[in-house]
């Protein structure tokens, strides 16, 4: 086992709180937050009690994330978003959480894997700095070619981000790294789910996603009431 895995496999503490979190990571242009928007109605009209958030936060911390991303660079940019990524945990996600409520959540600490490594940042770094961070119940990885996505942000406009990515080879590199970061999670144990956005439109794409991710959900609550 190296070192990353390890960390990765530190914290499953988090089984015994009641509440559930979905994180929903992939390629800029995806559709992580197009589908995360669809799988919140979703859960909450099959009876679960969800609530939809996203990473950076709607902190001030997660505002300058977001907003700072062609001014800041590396470590400090990795930093940066780990600082709004535990103020988040501490102040919103963990609160619903143990109120029961199951987090769908648009990004979260995949993402770091990616385009912290992107900026520089080596994994086993950006490992030990997520250790704390509790890991998701169930880690969906959407997936789409790199051209699909680069075609989709074109498409979307207002790319005010230095990672919306509308050139296919540095697409390229950010869809083979989410790829690399789902495979490092399953061989780590943790609960990874792939699923394609490539072929559906939207609604059949989460419609798809709402029913596995239910499943996982209720088979969480069957065991949990064993
Ligand atoms: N399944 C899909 N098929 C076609 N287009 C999609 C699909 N999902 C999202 N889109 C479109 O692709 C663009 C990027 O989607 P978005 O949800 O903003 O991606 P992300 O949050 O992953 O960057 C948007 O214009 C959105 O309408
Ligand atoms: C969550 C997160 C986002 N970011 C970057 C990627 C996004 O392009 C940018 C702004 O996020 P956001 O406004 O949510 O855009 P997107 O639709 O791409 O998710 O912040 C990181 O660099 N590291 C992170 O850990």
């Amino acid at each position: 086992m190296d070192r990353n895995e390890h960390t990765l496999e530190l914290n499953t503490s988090h089984t015994a709180v009641p509440g559930f979190l979905v994180s929903l990571d992939g390629p800029s242009g995806v559709g992580k937050t197009t589908t995360a928007r669809h799988l919140h109605s979703l859960l909450n009209a099959a009876g679960h009690r969800t609530i939809l958030e996203a990473q950076p936060s709607d902190s001030p911390i997660g505002e300058l994330a977001r907003h700072s991303t062609h001014t800041i660079h590396g470590l400090a940019l990795t930093c940066l978003m780990a600082a709004d990524r535990y103020h988040h945990l501490a102040t919103t996600l963990t609160p619903h959480l143990l109120a029961g409520r199951i987090v769908v959540c648009d990004r979260y600490v995949p993402t770091a894997f990616v385009l912290d490594q992107l900026d520089g940042a080596a994994p086993e770094f950006i490992a030990s700095l997520y250790q704390y961070a509790r890991p998701a119940d169930l880690f969906v990885f959407l997936t789409a070619p790199a051209q699909v996505c680069a075609g989709r942000v074109r498409g979307r406009g207002s790319n005010y981000s230095r990672f919306h990515h509308t050139n296919t080879a540095e697409a390229e590199r950010e869809r083979a790294l989410f790829a690399e970061t789902a495979q490092r999670y399953r061989h780590a144990g943790l609960p990874v789910l792939e699923h394609s956005t490539e072929s559906s439109p939207p609604e059949v794409v989460a419609a798809q996603l709402a029913s596995r991710v239910s499943a996982v959900i209720i088979n969480r609550q069957t065991e949990r009431n064993r």
